[in-house]
């Protein structure tokens, strides 16, 4: 971590997918990573056009690219964390998983984006076996139920036990702590849970709230977790910091007005360090 008057920045990198509709991918990392204090990075890994409503293309660049775009960054700054979400391809995800070989920045969280919420791919099949390999370089990833059932081959968990069940079907087969997500659950609350091979660590617990505002909850989480690890040197307090942080994301979300022609808008990453520290950007009141 570097120091800056007094206060511990940790630097960290982002290696995503970018959203340009700002909900999700390395656009919603980057927001999560300011509003837990931290130096966000971005090495872009795909191009999507999407908004809301869903995904309309994406577009790889070269592995060869996001190669030369990691190693400017590592070669030049100290990484204390690194988050990866959207990979895309093969080819780019295998880019990466030799640069973290090379490179293994202190702590490494990887959220194994399949598929979006909308319905559209976001990892060609192709990938899969290739992201299975990084996942076993990291130390938490984070899956939603949809990813689980992907990674284990079972059926979609229905219960919050198959989804600790999945969990540490993949903690034992990666030797990897697992944030288990409960958002997909039809339940009236979202459980998550830190979950290794012997079963959960630590588990947070809330009501489901009644909101739209869910675009790129995962790529926020999976962010906030990453730099909070290293500020806070702790797994389950990073997790009840960040999820409750989150709670309120979403619940605010709705006041951004983005998403309101009927899609998943996106969570309000900053709005609550704005008001806690008085600042009044908008002109609500002469
Ligand atoms: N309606 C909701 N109310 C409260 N928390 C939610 C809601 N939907 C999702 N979350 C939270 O958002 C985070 C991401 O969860 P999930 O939706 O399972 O993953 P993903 O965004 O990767 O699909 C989790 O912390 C989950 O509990
Ligand atoms: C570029 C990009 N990366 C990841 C996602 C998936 O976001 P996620 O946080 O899993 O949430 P949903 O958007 O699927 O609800 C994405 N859409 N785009």
């Amino acid at each position: 971590m570097s120091a800056l008057h007094g206060r511990k920045v940790p630097r960290v990198l982002s290696i995503a997918g970018s959203d340009p509709s700002g909900g999700a991918g390395i656009q919603a990392d980057l927001k999560s990573i300011a509003a837990h204090c931290g130096y966000g990075m971005a090495v872009i890994t795909a191009l999507t056009a999407q908004n809301t409503q869903g995904v309309r293309g994406v577009h790889a660049p070269p592995a060869e690219f996001v190669t030369q775009q990691l190693d400017a960054v590592s070669d030049d700054i100290a990484v204390d964390a690194v988050k990866i979400g959207m990979l895309g391809t093969a080819g780019v995800a295998d880019a990466v998983g030799a640069w973290l070989r090379r490179v293994r920045p202190p702590v490494v969280v990887i959220d194994p984006v399949m598929i979006s919420t909308s319905g559209d791919r976001l990892l060609e099949p192709a990938a899969e076996a290739a992201l299975r390999d990084l996942i076993s370089l990291a130390d938490l990833v984070t899956p939603n139920i949809p990813e689980l059932a992907a990674l284990t081959g079972a059926a979609e968990a229905v219960t919050w036990t198959e989804v600790v069940a999945q969990a540490r079907q993949v903690a034992h087969e990666h030797d990897v702590l697992v944030l288990a997500k409960g958002g997909h659950l039809m339940a009236s609350d979202t459980p998550d849970a830190l979950v290794s091979a012997a079963g959960e660590e630590a588990r947070v617990s809330g009501p489901r709230l009644v909101a739209t505002s869910t675009h790129g909850t995962g790529c926020s989480l999976s962010s906030a977790m990453a730099t909070l690890r290293v500020t806070t040197g702790s797994w389950p307090e990073s997790l009840r910091r960040a999820t409750t942080w989150l709670r309120a994301a979403i619940a605010r979300g709705e006041s951004l007005g983005v998403g309101s022609r009927g899609g998943h808008g996106p969570v309000d990453h900053l709005g609550m360090l704005w008001d806690a520290a008085g600042v009044k950007p908008y002109a609500l009141e002469a």
